[in-house]
This record gives C-alpha cells, sequence and structure tokens, in this order.
C-alpha cells in the first residue's frame, strides 16, 4: 500500500531502526531536501529513487552524518543522531559505500577491509606491547575471523591479495561493500551500488545485497537508477522528486502510480499514465 508523505510520520512505530523526521536541507538559495520523512524498519530492504538532482545522495549524506540537515531529525536505533559527526554514526552502526569508489587503490583487497574494521578495535598501538600477554592478541585474532568471513560471503577469496586497484570495476565495488559490511553496521546505506556495471557484475551485486539482506539481517538503505532491480528487490521505495517525497510504498504500488510514471517518463506520457490503476500519492 502506498502511504502520503503526510501520514509517514504517523506511521512511525518505535519499532523503527531508522526515522527521519523532516528532513529540510538548504545550499544557499537551492532548497536540495524538503520536509521529507519516512522510517526503515529492522531488517528492511529500503530503496529511494528519484530523477537525477532529487536529493537522493543529499538524503543519504543527512543519515551517515556528511551533511547537518537544516530542519528535522534524524532518530537512529531510539537515539537523535542529527548533530553526530560521520566517524560516530559509524561507531553506533551506520555503515555505508559511495556513489564514487572509494577505494585506497595501491593496497590489497585484505588491507582495504581490514581498514574498514580499524576502529572497532579497541586496543591500538600503545595496548600493542601486550599483545602477547593476551586481551590484542585475542581480538586480533576475532578481528580476521569476521574480515574472513565477509571475504568468503562476498566470494572475493581469489583476489584477497591483489592490489585493489587492478582489480575490475565490478569487483572493486563488491571489495568497497565487503569493507562496509565488516564494520558490522546496524544499518548499512548503499549509493548506487550497481552504477557502471555490467549486467552479470548488476546481477551478481543483486544477489549478495539481497543475501546480506536475508541471511545476515542487515536493513538496507539503497539508491539505485536501475528500476528493475530496484522493483526486483525491494520491500519498500520511496520516490523522490526536486527534493520531496512523492509516494512511498511496496515496489508494485509505486511502480503504477501516476506521479512516479510522470516523474520518470515525462509529461507526453500522462496519458497513458491517467489510465494506470489509482493509487494514493503525496
Ligand atoms: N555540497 C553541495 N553543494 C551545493 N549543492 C549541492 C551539494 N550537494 C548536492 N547539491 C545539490 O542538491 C541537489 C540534490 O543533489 P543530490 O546529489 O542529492 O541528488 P541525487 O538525487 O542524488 O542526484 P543523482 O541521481 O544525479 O546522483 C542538486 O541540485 C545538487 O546540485
Amino acid at each position: 500500500m502506498l502511504q502520503p508523505a503526510a501520514s509517514a510520520g504517523a506511521a512511525t512505530g518505535a519499532s523503527a531502526l531508522l526515522d527521519v523526521q523532516n528532513i529540510s536541507l538548504r545550499f544557499g538559495g537551492l532548497k536540495a531536501l524538503s520536509d521529507v520523512s519516512f522510517h526503515v524498519r529492522p531488517s528492511e530492504l529500503f530503496s529511494i529513487i528519484g530523477p537525477n538532482g532529487a536529493g537522493k545522495t543529499s538524503m543519504l549524506n543527512c543519515i551517515s552524518g556528511r551533511y547537518t540537515p537544516s530542519e528535522g531529525r534524524v532518530v537512529f536505533d531510539g537515539a537523535d543522531v542529527t548533530k553526530l559527526k560521520p566517524n560516530r554514526r559509524a561507531e553506533i552502526g551506520i555503515g555505508r559505500t559511495f556513489q564514487n569508489l572509494a577505494l585506497f587503490s595501491h593496497m590489497s583487497v585484505l588491507d582495504n577491509i581490514m581498514v574498514g574494521r580499524h576502529h572497532l578495535l579497541k586496543n591500538n598501538f600503545f595496548t600493542g606491547a601486550l599483545y602477547w600477554i593476551g586481551g590484542a592478541q585475542k581480538e586480533e585474532l576475532e578481528h580476521r575471523r569476521k574480515v574472513e568471513e565477509v571475504i568468503d560471503f562476498l566470494d572475493i577469496q581469489h583476489v584477497r591479495k591483489a592490489t585493489a586497484g587492478t582489480l575490475s570495476y565490478g569487483l572493486r565495488k563488491r571489495v568497497e561493500l565487503a569493507r562496509a559490511v565488516a564494520l558490522e553496521p546496524k544499518l548499512i546505506l548503499l549509493d548506487e551500488p550497481m552504477a557502471g556495471m555490467n549486467l552479470e557484475e548488476k546481477e551478481d551485486m543483486a544477489r549478495y545485497i539481497v543475501d546480506l539482506n536475508e541471511e545476515w539481517g542487515m536493513t538496507i538503505i539503497m539508491i539505485e537508477h536501475d528500476m528493475g532491480v530496484v522493483m526486483d528487490i525491494s520491500h519498500r521505495v520511496m520516490v523522490l522528486d526536486f527534493g520531496r517525497k512523492l509516494v512511498e510504498g511496496e515496489p508494485s504500488a509505486v511502480l503504477a502510480d501516476p506521479h512516479v510514471r510522470k516523474a520518470y517518463l515525462g509529461e507526453e506520457d500522462l496519458e497513458i499514465e491517467e489510465a494506470a490503476p489509482a493509487a494514493v500519492s503525496a
């Protein structure tokens, strides 16, 4: 069922993992986001779609802490994180990947993933002297075990020692996902995980995302332009247009909504769209 944008806040229950409340974001005179509210439940695969410049990445940046909204609140796991810095949000369980690859290209795949987990280590350089006495060694072993588990899960064993910069684009995107997953986030934000991929790479990536959600129970927010993939794997979809929430709901209802079809297909197609089944929108 589609929910009108205005009622989304009211539908938000205490059970939401992420509760985005009336977010607006301005860059000088430009309003990138206008009063957007939505929530994401634990173990949900939630997608944000919309035309170029609709505000999708800006929304992800408000959730990860890269941007501070001009108005509104971001509540994660019951706590108001609106003013929290990105590194603190990562520590409390908000992980992300980027639209453009953000790997250390001269480092090995394994080292790239280990870097991702670095902040989870309780022991540091100064406690390193105690390594052979106990705590740090145990922690390091557990740390490596988790990294190897992620490497196995994402099928990148064969490139674990390769230099990241030498890999195909599709594999580099998968390593980037592995690094974010290795942080063991409660919520992972994926910004166009399939951009620039060929069909086979897209199918692989879609399968890994579904497995992370279904087998690992990971809560996911994904921005993706490939409508086929979005409609196929998402539990719910929110559509942004010119910084406003257009509609939110299950994929089939969103796809049938005339406002969504107009935003994607343009005015000239509206006549056909108006014959589509009526649905509630914002
Ligand atoms: N740091 C910034 N400074 C100024 N304007 C920005 C900044 N970031 C985003 N914008 C503007 O905010 C609007 C929304 O941009 P955003 O990148 O969030 O859209 P998007 O839906 O993710 O687009 P795309 O699909 O092309 O990635 C655009 O007009 C963009 O130019």
